[in-house]
């Protein structure tokens, strides 16, 4: 394998950034592959924009080393026409026009692409020719979204780009993502729609306080807390074959790394006694369980 293959997109070791006294990122280390979608989530505050400012190249690190492209993100020359960025808050010039917001990024990226292809994907056609400054909220973010993906570059962060979005808009923005990885872009993602990242990310970073709490795939992360089965039953119901708590509300609440066998367990057991298990619910753990349990970790 070439060296080219092998050098991850992004490589982050050891960063820390501080502001004065405070010190939002402490020594962390990560690395995103070509053709990955890696979302950096975390609670608020956590450092996710820090560290992400320093590796789009808008902030230096106070330590560590950053490298994108096997290069600093500083030398914008070398790094920016390779990178779309959809930042939190846009920077558009509100006199200029939506067609001319977008046209002026192919300069500043030396990219090429078609303006209309851009403004259809965000369906902001209609508006092509009305100044940024007279645009809703939700038709500026689209506007950002646009932007970065400009000329299909081959990495692209997007920072919470769905918030905000009416349903529709979302669809069509994870649409161009979807099409974009296809043809082998990188995606660095940081979102508070947890369901976003489960669905669509390969590799997830959730920090708290300025680190890594948990570093890995949605079922890596997900596998290190049990599922959950829960339902109800008639009084007269003989012993249940799991162990299982009882909640305030007098539902059964059973909690298995296993859920495939015990719920068949359960199902089999109900079955053989004609016992009616009654607002049956089972399901995986989600990251918000994860999620959740930053807190009650920090707690402990
Ligand atoms: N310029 C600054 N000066 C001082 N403190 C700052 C500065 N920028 C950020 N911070 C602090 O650093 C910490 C990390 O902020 P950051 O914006 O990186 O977090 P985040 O994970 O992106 O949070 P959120 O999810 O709330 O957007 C926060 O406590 C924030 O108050």
């Amino acid at each position: 394998m070439s060296s080219t293959a092998t050098t991850p997109v992004i490589d982050v070791e050891r960063l820390n950034v501080e502001y004065g006294d405070f010190h939002a990122v402490k020594d962390l280390s990560f690395q995103v592959q070509r053709g990955e979608l890696y979302a950096l989530l975390g609670t608020n505050g956590a450092g996710k924009t820090s560290a992400l400012e320093t590796v789009e190249g808008h902030r230096a690190a106070s330590s560590g080393t950053v490298r994108v492209f096997g290069q600093s993100p500083r030398d914008r020359a070398a790094v920016r026409p390779r990178t779309g960025i959809m930042l939190q808050e846009s920077g558009f010039s509100p006199d200029l026009t939506v067609a001319e917001s977008v046209r002026l990024i192919g300069r500043l990226t030396q990219r090429t692409d078609r303006v209309e292809r851009l403004l259809d994907i965000v369906d902001l056609t209609s508006k092509a020719g009305i100044k940024v400054s007279q645009l809703s909220g939700g038709e500026k973010r689209r506007l950002d979204f646009a932007t970065a993906v400009y000329g299909s570059p081959e990495l692209v962060f997007l920072d919470e780009p769905t918030t905000g979005l009416d349903i529709q808009s979302r669809d069509h923005l994870w649409h161009e993502v979807d099409r974009l990885r296809e043809d082998g872009s990188t995606i660095v993602l940081t979102t508070h729609y947890l369901e976003e990242a489960q669905q669509r990310a390969d590799r997830i970073g959730l920090m708290h306080r300025g680190v890594f709490h948990r570093e890995g795939t949605v079922s890596e992360l997900t596998r290190t807390l049990p599922a959950t089965v829960r339902f109800s039953l008639p009084s007269s119901a003989p012993d249940l074959p799991l162990p299982a708590t009882r909640e305030s509300d007098g539902t059964f609440l059973v909690e298995t790394t296993s859920l495939q066998k015990d719920l068949h367990v359960l199902l089999n057991w109900a079955q053989d006694r004609a016992v009616e298990l009654r607002e049956l619910q089972a399901g995986p753990t989600r990251l918000d369980d994860v999620f959740r349990s930053i807190g009650s970790e920090q707690n402990a």
